[in-house]
């Protein structure tokens, strides 16, 4: 396969309400579609870098730097056979993994839709449909948080996350034990919140029955997760410590966590998310799909990995409306039955992109054919 062509256009979408973690408030999403082209056939993938460092050190800036200058010319200069080269490709340009993922995602649908399967197909999923969860961030109670996970539970999602962070944590857990009862499936995302030296609070997380607790400890840390893992009950799960297939083989190898969460993005695409998924399978470790309030498109690639049969635990892959009054691709992300999204089964990602919408939402476009530049 020879990609003839490759777009971006940079797209403002406002989130319908503020969302707050422990990292910092987002209100919108800036972010980039990129567009690849070959025999007729055009593959969409979505960079989910936020357009601040806070969450990980890539941002839309440096997505859009990192494709320009070094990775659209290397894909438009190199034949490929499928989207595994791609990867093999970009693999001596060091980390950048959501610059890497937003084009490396483009070309696994355009191979969807060039083979005429869908996306979820062709990286080996088996699941007709998946169970989802939704991410609750931070409000100014605990009440409101409670209030609007009420209804999060009526619209059926099937895992609840809460954002904690520290003074802003037992008392929510306990004030949504109360209201729920033992029997909801709550988890926590801390986003490197606390250290050791609040080991005594941490623990006592362990008294309400969560899921898990995700990412407690420093964002680059893999060995005090492992001394915090081997004295809690509760799984810790890691989300910003994962970047490769090496650091969950070494997280597993310290005992780190127990659960892993699979940000394609953050890993550096659908080529990586597959190989981390088998590596905890194979050593019994569950994993679940993070989000990136993706538009659409994103959202399509979460749902295709998460049709892999390790990802056993509901993913942050809610529905389009969840976070947009109107999403980039028709029809929207919608649930099949409460709680359950159907995985596409049309060619590629399986969603068409609402042009209309993009329109509106532009602030950029970009085009980048075939040059003589050699990296
Ligand atoms: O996309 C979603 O629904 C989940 C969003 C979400 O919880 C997160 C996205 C990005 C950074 C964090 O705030 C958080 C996470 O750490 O998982
Ligand atoms: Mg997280």
């Amino acid at each position: 396969m020879k990609i003839e062509k490759v777009e971006i256009k940079r797209l403002h979408l406002p989130l319908k309400e503020a969302f707050e973690a422990s990292i910092g408030q987002q209100t919108k999403r800036d972010f980039l579609l990129v567009s690849v082209h070959s025999e007729g056939e055009v593959g969409y993938g979505e960079s989910v870098a936020m357009p601040t460092p806070f969450y990980n050190e890539e941002t839309t800036e440096t997505v859009l730097y990192m494709l320009e200058t070094f990775l659209i010319p290397i894909l438009l200069n190199n034949p490929i056979e499928s989207p595994e080269d791609v990867a093999r490709l970009f693999a001596p340009i060091r980390r950048n993994q959501m610059a890497k993922a937003a084009l490396e995602g483009a070309v696994w649908d355009l191979y969807a839709k060039q083979k005429g399967i869908s996306l979820a197909h062709a990286l080996g999923g088996t699941r007709k449909e998946i169970e989802v969860g939704v991410s609750v961030g931070i409000e100014k109670s605990v009440e409101e948080v409670v209030h609007k996970v009420e209804g999060f539970v009526a619209d059926g999602y099937k895992k609840i996350k809460v954002k904690i962070k520290p003074g802003f944590d037992i008392a929510l857990i306990e004030g949504l034990r109360k209201r729920f009862g033992d029997s909801l499936p709550l988890m926590a995302d801390a986003n490197s919140a606390y250290s050791l030296d609040q080991l005594d609070l941490i623990k006592e997380l362990d008294n309400y029955n969560l899921i898990m607790i995700e990412q407690p400890l420093a964002h680059d840390d893999i060995v005090d997760h492992a001394r915090l893992q081997h004295q809690m009950k509760t799984p810790i799960c890691l989300d910003e410590s994962i970047h490769t297939y090496e650091d969950a083989r070494r997280a597993i190898e310290l005992g780190s966590c127990k659960i892993i969460n699979i940000k394609v993005g953050r890993v550096g695409g659908l080529t990586e998310s597959k190989k981390l998924h088998d590596l905890c399978l194979a050593h019994d470790v569950p994993v679940w799909c993070g989000g990136m309030f993706e538009s659409g498109v994103g959202r399509a690639h979460n749902i295709a990995i998460t049709s892999l049969a390790n990802f056993t635990i509901p993913g942050d892959t809610a529905t389009s409306s969840r976070y947009w009054e109107q999403d980039i691709v028709t029809p929207g992300v919608e649930f099949a039955k409460p709680g359950i999204l159907a995985v596409p089964v049309g060619p590629g990602i399986g969603y068409e992109i609402n042009w209309d919408v993009v329109k509106s939402l532009q602030v950029m476009e970009k085009s980048y054919e075939q040059t003589n530049v050699s990296i």
